[in-house]
């Protein structure tokens, strides 16, 4: 008996030191803007299975009272509300610690992610002056693409409105990171749990940089061409998954996936978990460029 008690205080403990414990957590609001959408959907699915969540808010200009009913009945804790219309995107956004964007238009064939640009830097811009006013000091997890460019855009909104943290603005890479740990541990024969791959620079084509030469576990039945070839495949990850779709969209569960490991990064890091590593896309002096994908630790996560 006391050993039982022992052990599950032990494992309490444990979870509390690594942010999963409902009573060591603070309370946190997520908000998903686009959250009706393709990558809104289930990406709202797996915050609300996350239990460092406490507040779910999902907000679209479409269809989020249905989604928010939907995943409001799984029985996790987190609190799913809808928001539905700009009239109603201060509220949705009001206290939030962490807002994810995954709102605006998809890539269809023959077209590159520049081409979305026109529509999506409005978008962006308008949540990001949204944002700017209703939860100043929250993190920012930026999806909608171009990436190199939408985060730039919510810099300089953000700069206007006088909240820039450059901390605190972030554009998700994760699904490039994700991309060069399937292909790498398929090629090496390694078990991909246990694989670790960066990913600097940009999110679009030649600007992705998978450094399989940094990979762990290292591989050394990887040639010169296994690399060419793996590094080729992740650049045009996201091509290979539009073509495939034929129309019907870009990657969405996939990036669901990589939105919900980089969002979960940074409420780690909000709760002053140590030794969070993501790579992302953010202000940077790594390089002569503004705004560079790379490693990110303490600093950054820990800066809430
Ligand atoms: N960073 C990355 O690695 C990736 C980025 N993406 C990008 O994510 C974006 C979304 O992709 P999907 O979910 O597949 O598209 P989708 O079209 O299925 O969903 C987008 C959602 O955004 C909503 N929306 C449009 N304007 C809005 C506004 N002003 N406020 C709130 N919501 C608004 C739409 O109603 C829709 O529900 C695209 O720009 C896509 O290129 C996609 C995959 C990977
Ligand atoms: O390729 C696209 O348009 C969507 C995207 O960014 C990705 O899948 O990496």
């Amino acid at each position: 008996m006391r050993s039982a008690v022992l052990k599950s205080t032990s494992e309490l403990l444990r979870r509390s030191r690594r942010g999963y414990s409902s009573s060591a957590t603070p309370e946190r609001k997520v908000a998903i803007l686009g959250a009706a959408g393709g990558i809104g959907q289930p990406l709202a699915l797996l915050m609300k299975i996350n239990p460092l969540v406490s507040s779910l808010s999902l907000f679209d200009i479409a269809g989020t009272p249905g989604v928010a009913a939907d995943v409001s009945h799984i029985n996790s804790p987190a609190l799913v509300k809808g928001f539905m219309g700009d009239d109603q995107l201060g509220e949705a956004l009001e206290g939030s610690d962490v807002v994810i964007i995954p709102a605006g238009v998809p890539r269809k064939p023959g077209m590159t992610r520049d081409d979305l640009f026109n529509i999506n830097a409005g978008i962006v811009k308008g949540l990001c002056t949204a944002i700017a006013k209703h939860c100043p000091n929250a993190l920012v997890n930026m999806i909608s693409n171009p990436v190199n460019s939408t985060v730039p855009i919510a810099a300089e909104v953000f700069k206007k409105a006088g909240t820039y943290d450059e901390k605190k603005l972030f554009g998700v890479t994760t699904l490039d990171v994700v991309r060069a740990k399937t292909f790498y541990a398929g090629k090496a024969g390694l078990p991909v749990s246990e694989v670790n791959v960066p990913v600097v620079g940009g999110h679009a084509g030649i600007t992705i940089l998978p450094l399989f030469s940094q990979a762990t576990p290292a591989s050394n039945s990887l040639s010169q061409e296994d690399i060419v070839a793996l590094t080729k495949r992740t650049q045009d990850g996201g091509t290979e998954v539009v073509e495939a779709k034929a129309g019907k969209g870009s990657a969405t569960l996939s990036m669901a996936y990589a939105g919900a490991v980089f969002a979960d990064a940074c409420l780690k890091g909000l709760n002053g978990v140590p030794d969070v590593v993501e790579c992302s896309y953010v202000q940077s002096t790594v390089t002569e460029l503004p705004f560079f994908a790379s490693k990110l630790q303490r600093g950054h996560f820990n800066s809430g």
